[in-house]
């Protein structure tokens, strides 16, 4: 994609002074927390597993979702369902580093850490309104990178040192083979939160279907003494899924990007008239979209919204792994990845999206149900 990005630069977080603004108060006794809420803000590890020992001791559970802010409504379906199911719901809210490749967004990705407070706290407010709720948002972990890595950063490079996790070969596929150092850094951070906030219960969301597959792998195989809880994708009117990535796009390229899903939903609506090969399922949606690939490239350059695709895969649910038949009884996993490209002709005034309309990667997926 774009972006070259000194490790310096590297920590994401809202830097100290954030504790200072309207938004986040430090008090002396209790620590930082969002004004005019209960929602603590903890920094630092030992604050933390403080406030954890004493849920542990109150016999409350706690329900972690992880993010790296950028907050939206597909972030706050996992909220609601983390406080429905537990006394007690840390957000983590971290831009972890390791996850991105060294020519990849670290440096542009969208921080909007007041925003992300206020919609916390009306969540809460309405969480708090709701009977049905056995909890709320008790606190916020925004920790600074010296806390997560605190040996240094290990590299972004694939060879690169570090004391890393990685989830062989899921991590590989797919996402991993585009992004090859994505699902180390995210299987790294995550073992981190676990460990630090030892949650009952950890929320990911459908969109990022890859990801939810390599968690589940991480939490079986390192024996965590935690359960994985998926929450349904989230999406814009016209179907576009949710995604922090969206405010890149500007409004020509917005238009274009439900191509994907279109593409997902041929193959859905195959395999809802019976087909089961991969030849009868991706066949035709392949096709569609490559048609639209060339129609777009060879529109006039003022007026298109140009696109690469990645891939369109249909996959085994546990592993996946790319899959010839589907078997009814394990359903599969459509998925698929696009890249739209700059725009090259701005018209006057025409809004490009944040950081001037980089390359944009979007994903998406259907979940072909067992039978
Ligand atoms: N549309 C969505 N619906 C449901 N969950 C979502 C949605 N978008 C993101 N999530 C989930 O929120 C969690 C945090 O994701 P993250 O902060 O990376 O946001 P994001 O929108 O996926 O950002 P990005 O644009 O970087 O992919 C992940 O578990 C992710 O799957
Ligand atoms: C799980 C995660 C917070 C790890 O950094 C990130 O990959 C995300 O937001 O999906
Ligand atoms: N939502 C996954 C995080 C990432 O793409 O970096």
């Amino acid at each position: 994609m774009v972006w070259k990005v000194p490790l310096a630069s590297a920590t994401r977080l809202p830097s100290p002074r954030a504790f200072s603004t309207s938004t986040t108060l430090f008090h002396r006794a209790t620590g930082a927390q969002i004004p005019n809420t209960s929602i603590r803000v903890f920094r630092e590890i030992p604050a933390l597993r403080q406030w954890r020992r004493k849920q542990r001791l109150d016999h409350r559970s706690v329900g972690l979702v992880p993010t790296m802010g950028a907050l939206h409504a597909g972030h706050l379906s996992l909220i609601r369902m983390a406080a429905a199911d537990n006394s007690a719901v840390v957000v983590s809210i971290y831009v972890n580093p390791t996850q991105f490749g060294v020519h990849e967004d670290l440096d542009s990705y969208p921080k909007t850490w007041d925003e992300d407070c206020k919609m916390l706290r009306n969540l809460d407010r309405e969480l708090s309104e709701d009977g049905g709720n056995l909890g709320k948002i008790a606190a916020v972990f925004a920790p600074t990178t010296d806390t997560i890595y605190p040996s240094g950063i290990p590299s972004q490079e694939v060879d690169g040192k570090g004391s890393f996790v990685t989830i062989t070969p899921v991590g590989e596929l797919l996402e991993g083979a585009s992004r090859p150092i994505f699902f180390r850094g995210v299987a790294t951070v995550c073992m981190k939160l676990f460990n630090i906030m030892q949650p009952e219960k950890v929320y990911f969301g459908q969109k990022d279907v890859q990801q939810t597959v390599v968690i589940k792998r991480l939490v079986k195989d390192f024996c965590m003494d935690t359960k994985v809880v998926v929450g349904a994708t989230q999406r814009e009117p016209d179907g576009l899924a949710l995604s922090s990535r969206n405010v890149y796009l500007g409004t020509r390229r917005r238009k274009m990007a439900t191509v994907l899903l279109r593409t997902l939903k041929l193959a859905e609506a195959a395999y809802f008239s019976g087909c089961r090969s991969r030849s009868e399922l991706l066949g035709p949606a392949e096709d569609w979209i490559h048609h639209l690939e060339v129609e777009q490239r060879q529109n006039k350059p003022e007026k298109r919204a140009s696109f690469l695709l990645d891939y369109i895969s249909l996959a085994d649910p546990e592993t996946m792994e790319e899959i010839d038949e589907v078997d009814e009884k394990k359903g599969a996993i459509l998925s698929g990845a696009i890249k739209m490209l700059p725009i090259e002709h701005p018209n006057d005034g025409e809004d490009l999206g944040l950081s001037g309309g980089l390359p944009v990667r979007l994903i998406d997926n259907i979940i072909l149900q067992a039978a």
